[in-house]
This record gives structure tokens, C-alpha cells and sequence, in this order.
């Protein structure tokens, strides 16, 4: 488990931070007041806000700067789409069950929960430093949980379990009932032996309309299918140009087998999926590569984590795309825009890794693979996934509807292709094989451009071949040189037709939001502890705080005005003329994020000035109301920093003194 420590270096204490999310609404637990349901979260307004404001951001870097084509597909999908994509079959966890108490357990957490509980033990034993995890702890104490005993392990043991947690994502269900025997690994709940793992779907399964008998659909467990299902009508509508990448951004839904966690592991969420459709004879080249390729980002390769280590190295993405650590140029092109667009939202640098997928871990038709993890309190989370799906999507779709899921290109230079081809003298074909012709001509036809090859020097020096053709009498069949012709000839193509590959960059927009929120959290001893949230202004739920010095009537038009003349700008704004002190309606704030506070107060009346607050050093300017909503809106929209606009206006030492 990851030390985890606030952008200031202190330790992040886990049950003060939820709380202040649930308190100030961030989110809070869905159908609560029935006793809640697990893995199902409401966003509250702060919480919608910033959901609203990443989607935002996400698209002007997305969509608008890479100039995609957005669509908005169903969740409801017919079952047919995906017993054909291979969901139906292989989108599973492995659970366990503890035969005593019913209780269902994802093999691969309990694994990991156990090995790093004893590594833990272990740490303690040597009089190592252990991190305790309040919120945990106090979970584990209310379930009764036993504490994790202090046990010195074997230093070999203590390599076997880091190695094994490193490779943890690789293991298939067999792998992970062995471990469980290997490691003597119990029910946490009764100690009991558990039952071997089994596959467990993740789809929620619906019955379409009312005439169905049996459930003929499922709700989608990501948005992909509907982008690939559509690409014909993209690329239509791109004017058959590629390469293009089309966008969506919705809601998903995954039956967890243990939703936990909060945000991160939830059985509805949000997700914002791009599919960027590229030829794959370019060598999967970016244009804009050139722009990424000095871009440093931390790398953890696969090699590394198979040899049991999580060590990740600093590389240039131009150096890993080189290096051929990393597949190819598009690949490489939207990791580092994924990146930027992390840093944009306020990601920590230091609190972000790209991980390289492990080889089981991969799709089988996965080229490659790379998750952005953001470390947390919780360890390091996969929060954005990026894969090259090489050309399967369209592929399987088009082999089962026939749809034409392909490009049809004109070659800019006619390509000559020298290749065997076969006549065949049909006057003779038909009356020789009867019932038969049509299946021994396919068969000719499918011949092998190496067996077309052999079987023209057969031909030419026995004047006959045999031809295996299970459909026909004893399965082979004679044909002698006046029946077929079998003749190199050089054949000129004017068109292309392929498949393209895909390269997709899949985001979970909640593991994003809750990750972020830890990354920009601290707290400040001077006022008692009270958390503040450094939301870059552009992230922030709401921009301004206005606040009256006191409750006088003399104050309240100069509140309308502001609030009418940020609306009108664009900018939120929240007024707080409650009675509490102002340092009290500063901080509350603080805890929103809230980055700028604007106070109204009996200088105002005179001159029409105010002072405008920033959120995280709590320094303060005055100047003119016109001067300090366009410093606001400079800032909110990012074109200038609090240090810009503290340079150029005069600094007010005012009234934050309750
Ligand atoms: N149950 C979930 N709750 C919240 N977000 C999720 C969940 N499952 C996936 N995501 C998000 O969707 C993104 C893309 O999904 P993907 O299928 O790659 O995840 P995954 O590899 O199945 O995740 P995990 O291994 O953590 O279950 C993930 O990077 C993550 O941000």
C-alpha cells in the first residue's frame, strides 16, 4: 500500500478527507435512506459541477483539439453485439465463494488484500513504520475483522508475495485458485476453505420489449461497440478520409463482483471513450508526433513487473516509441495527450505512472496496452486505459453482419501484383462434375497463392492435379490440363480495401474525479486542519465567492450587481451572506475549492471597489469592480495566474482577520 501524503507532504488522513466529501456533498451513497445499494453513487452539486467540468475540459482537449467526431450511442444493447464482440464469453472477474457464509469474494483483491495484510504484519514485526488507514481500520474494526497480526515472514517469502503482487493482474482463474492453495489463503470471513475460482460475467443482462421470453440484451459495459458499429457512417461523414477518431462520452455498467472502494470500483459510471481508426500499413504514424515526442513521462514496462518489481523508469515518449517500449507513434501520441490532459485537470506529476499491460493481462488481440495510474491513498489506480485493439472490432462485426466495416481507398499509384490466377473452361466444367461443379470450382478458387504456384509446374508436367474436396465423392478430385489453367500473371489493383486498426484511449471519469480530488486536497494547521481543495480555477466546481462584510442593507445591490455581471461573463458564483465570521465563509469555501472570493464591503459603497481573495495563499487585491471581474475571468479561464493579477493590482491587507 502506497504512503499516501498531501501536496503540502503530510499524511493524508483518509477519514477526515471523506468525510469532508460526503459533508459538502460531493457524493454521497445512492438510495441511502432504504439502506443504500453497493457500487451506486449520486453526485451532489459540487460533485456535478466538477463531473461537468472535466467532461468540459475532456472535450476541448479531445474532441475540439483533435478535431474527433462525437456520437452519443445507447446503453441498451442487443445481445447479438456483444456474444459477437466477445463480451458474452470473456468479460469476467473470477469470484470465490466461502461455502460456510455464501459470501463472494474477487479472487484477484482477496489475493492481493491477504499478501499485502502480511507484508504489513511483517513490516510491523521489524519495527518498519506501517501507514494505518484510519477510514480502513475503523471498517475493519466494526466487521469485526481480525487485526493483522505482527508476524515476521522469511525474506524469501517476503520476495515471493512482492512478486507475486506485482504480476497480480496477469493471473488467470486456474493461476489464482493455485496461489490461494500455495499461499493458504481462507475465507477472511469464517477461515474456512474457499471453493475454487469461477468466471463471473460482468453484464448486466435486460429483456428487450415485452414479447421476449428470455433476456436478449444487455445494458453496455463500455462505450466502444456503438462507436465501431457506426463506422461506416463516420467515415461517410469524414468524406472517406482516415485516419479520424471518433468520441463518446456516457454512462456504463459493470455487475462488480465487490464494488469497494467508493468512486473507484462502482457498478454505474461515466465513461468517455475515444476510438481512433488508423491504417495500419502507415506503420501507425502520428502527423503530430513531432509535437509529443520530448513530452517525459514515467514508464513501467512490462518486463519490470514479470520480474516481480514495480520500478518505473523516466523516458521521453519520443525515446519510448524508439525503443519500441512503447508499440508505435499514435499509441505514443495519445499516452502523452492523455498525460497532458491529466496535468491540465491538477494531477499530481509525481502521483501519475503509465503501466504497461503484462501479456495474460492483454486482450489476446491487444497489440498493446498502457493504463495511466494515479496513486491515491489507496494505491495506484487504473484510471485511463489506452490500447492498441489492432483491427478486431471491425473485423468480428463485419464477419458477422457482413457490413462493410472497412476503407475502400483509391491507390494514388495503381499497384501491379504479379500472382498466380486460375481460368477455368466452364463449357466442360459443368457436364464432367454435374451437382458438383459449384463445390470443386470454389475449391479451385480458394487454392493458396503457394499452392496455385505448385500445382501450375504439377500441371504442366503430369497434364493433371488432385484437388482435396471433402464435399465430393471419396473427398479428392481429378483435373487434367483442358479443364483449368493455372498461369502467373501480373494484375494491376486501383483500390485498396482494409481494415483499419484501432487505438483507443478509455477513460472512468469518477476513478479520474475522486483521484484528482485526493491529489489537490491539503490541509492548513493554522486553521484548524480544515481541508482545502487547490482545483486548478478552470476544474473548480465554482469559481467565485462573494461575500458581504456584514449583513447591512447598504451591501446587497452591490452582491446582485457582481452576481449578475460574473453570470454574464460566464463565471459561477455563489454568494455566502450568512452570519458566521468571514475567515468561517472563507474556509468553507475552501473546502468547495472555490478559488477566488470576492468581499463586498463598506469601501465599496464609496469608490466601487472590492477585494478579490485567493484560495490558496489567502492574499488579497483591490481594485475597481470592472478591473476585478476581468482579473477573475483571466484567471478562471486560465490566460493568467493569481501571481499575474497580484503583480499588476494593488495588494489589500484587509478584513480576514475574525
Ligand atoms: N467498476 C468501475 N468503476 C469505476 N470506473 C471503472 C470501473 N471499471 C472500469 N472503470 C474505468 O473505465 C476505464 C476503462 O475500463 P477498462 O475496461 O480498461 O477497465 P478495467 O481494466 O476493467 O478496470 P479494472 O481492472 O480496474 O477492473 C478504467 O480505466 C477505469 O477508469
Amino acid at each position: 500500500m502506497a504512503t499516501s501524503t498531501t501536496k503540502t507532504g503530510a499524511p493524508l488522513d483518509r477519514a477526515t478527507f471523506e468525510s469532508l466529501l460526503r459533508r459538502r456533498l460531493f457524493y454521497t451513497p445512492a438510495f441511502e435512506i432504504y439502506g443504500g445499494e453497493k457500487g451506486l453513487f449520486d453526485y451532489g452539486p459540487p460533485g456535478c459541477a466538477l463531473q461537468n467540468n472535466l467532461v468540459d475540459i475532456w472535450r476541448k482537449h479531445f474532441v475540439l483539439e483533435e478535431d474527433m467526431l462525437e456520437v452519443d450511442c445507447t446503453q441498451i444493447t442487443p445481445a447479438a453485439v456483444f456474444k459477437t464482440s466477445g463480451h458474452v464469453d470473456k468479460f469476467a472477474d473470477w469470484m470465490c465463494k466461502d461455502p460456510k457464509s455464501g459470501e463472494i469474494f474477487r479472487a484477484d483483491h482477496l489475493v492481493e488484500q491477504v499478501l499485502e495484510a502480511r507484508l504489513k504484519g511483517d513490516k510491523e514485526a521489524r519495527g518498519q513504520t506501517v501507514e494505518i488507514d484510519q477510514a480502513k481500520d475503523a471498517k475493519r474494526k466494526k466487521k469485526k475483522v481480525k487485526d493483522v497480526q505482527a508476524v515476521q515472514l522469511d525474506d524469501a517469502v517476503v520476495k515471493e508475495y512482492e512478486e507475486t503482487l506485482a504480476k497480480i493482474d496477469n493471473y488467470g482463474g486456474e493461476e489464482l485458485g493455485q496461489l490461494i492453495k500455495k499461499f493458504d489463503i481462507k475465507s477472511p470471513e469464517t477461515g474456512v476453505d474457499l471453493e475454487p475460482p469461477r468466471a463471473f460475467n460482468l453484464m448486466f443482462q435486460l429483456t428487450i420489449g415485452p414479447s421476449a421470453s428470455t433476456p436478449n440484451g444487455y445494458l453496455r459495459p463500455e462505450t466502444a461497440q456503438g462507436q465501431f458499429l457506426n463506422f461506416q457512417k463516420l467515415l461517410e461523414f469524414n468524406q472517406q478520409s482516415m485516419p479520424f477518431a471518433s468520441a463518446s462520452v456516457g454512462k456504463s455498467f459493470r455487475n462488480e463482483i465487490s464494488p469497494r472502494s467508493g468512486l473507484l470500483r462502482v457498478r454505474e459510471f461515466l465513461m468517455a471513450e475515444i476510438e481512433h481508426f488508423v491504417d495500419p500499413e502507415s506503420g501507425k504514424r502520428h502527423p503530430r508526433f513531432a509535437q509529443v515526442k520530448d513530452t517525459k513521462m514515467t514508464l513501467l514496462n512490462r518486463n519490470v513487473q514479470l520480474e516481480g518489481s514495480t520500478k518505473a523508469e523516466e523516458l521521453t515518449i519520443g525515446e519510448a516509441v524508439a525503443s519500441k517500449l512503447v508499440d508505435n507513434e499514435t499509441l505514443g501520441y495519445f499516452l502523452a495527450r492523455i498525460q497532458m490532459f491529466l496535468l491540465r485537470l491538477g494531477v499530481d506529476y509525481s502521483k501519475l505512472r503509465f503501466r504497461q499491460h503484462m501479456a495474460n493481462e492483454m486482450a489476446h488481440y491487444a497489440a498493446d496496452c498502457w493504463d495511466a495510474e494515479l496513486r491515491t491513498s489507496l494505491g495506484w489506480i487504473e484510471c485511463v486505459g489506452c490500447a492498441d485493439r489492432s483491427a478486431y472490432d471491425l473485423t468480428v462485426h463485419r464477419n458477422k453482419t457482413g457490413a462493410s466495416l472497412f476503407v475502400r481507398e483509391t491507390r494514388a499509384e495503381p499497384l501491379k501484383i504479379e500472382e498466380y490466377q486460375v481460368d477455368i473452361d466452364k463449357k466442360r466444367f459443368g457436364p464432367k462434375f454435374k451437382k458438383d461443379a459449384k463445390a470443386v470450382e470454389q475449391a479451385v478458387e480458394a487454392l493458396s497463392q503457394e499452392l496455385r504456384e505448385k500445382m501450375s509446374l504439377e500441371l504442366e508436367k503430369e497434364g493433371r492435379i488432385t484437388l482435396d474436396v471433402p464435399a465430393v465423392g471419396n473427398g479428392k478430385v481429378e483435373l487434367e490440363k483442358d479443364l483449368v489453367k493455372i498461369e502467373k500473371r501480373t494484375r494491376v489493383e486501383h483500390v485498396r480495401e482494409y481494415t483499419p486498426n484501432v487505438i483507443e484511449p478509455s477513460f472512468g471519469i469518477g476513478r479520474i474525479l475522486y483521484s484528482l480530488i485526493e491529489h489537490v486536497y491539503w490541509s492548513r494547521p493554522e486553521d484548524d486542519a480544515r481541508g482545502v481543495l487547490s482545483f486548478p480555477p478552470p476544474v473548480a466546481p465554482t469559481k467565485v465567492l462573494l461575500v458581504p462584510l456584514s449583513g447591512s442593507d447598504d451591501l446587497r445591490p452591490y452582491l446582485q450587481q457582481l452576481t449578475y455581471k460574473l453570470r454574464r461573463m460566464g463565471i459561477s458564483s455563489k454568494i455566502d451572506d450568512s452570519s458566521a465570521s468571514i475567515g468561517k465563509r472563507y474556509s468553507r469555501n475552501d473546502e468547495l475549492g472555490t478559488p477566488l472570493g470576492i468581499t463586498v464591503d463598506f469601501q465599496t459603497v464609496k469608490d466601487n471597489t472590492v477585494t478579490l481573495r485567493d484560495r490558496d495563499t489567502t492574499s488579497q487585491v483591490r481594485a475597481s469592480e470592472d478591473e476585478i471581474c476581468a482579473a477573475a475571468k483571466a484567471i478562471v479561464d486560465g490566460e493568467e495566474t493569481w501571481e499575474d493579477v497580484a503583480k499588476r493590482l494593488p495588494k489589500f491587507e484587509g478584513q480576514e482577520v475574525d
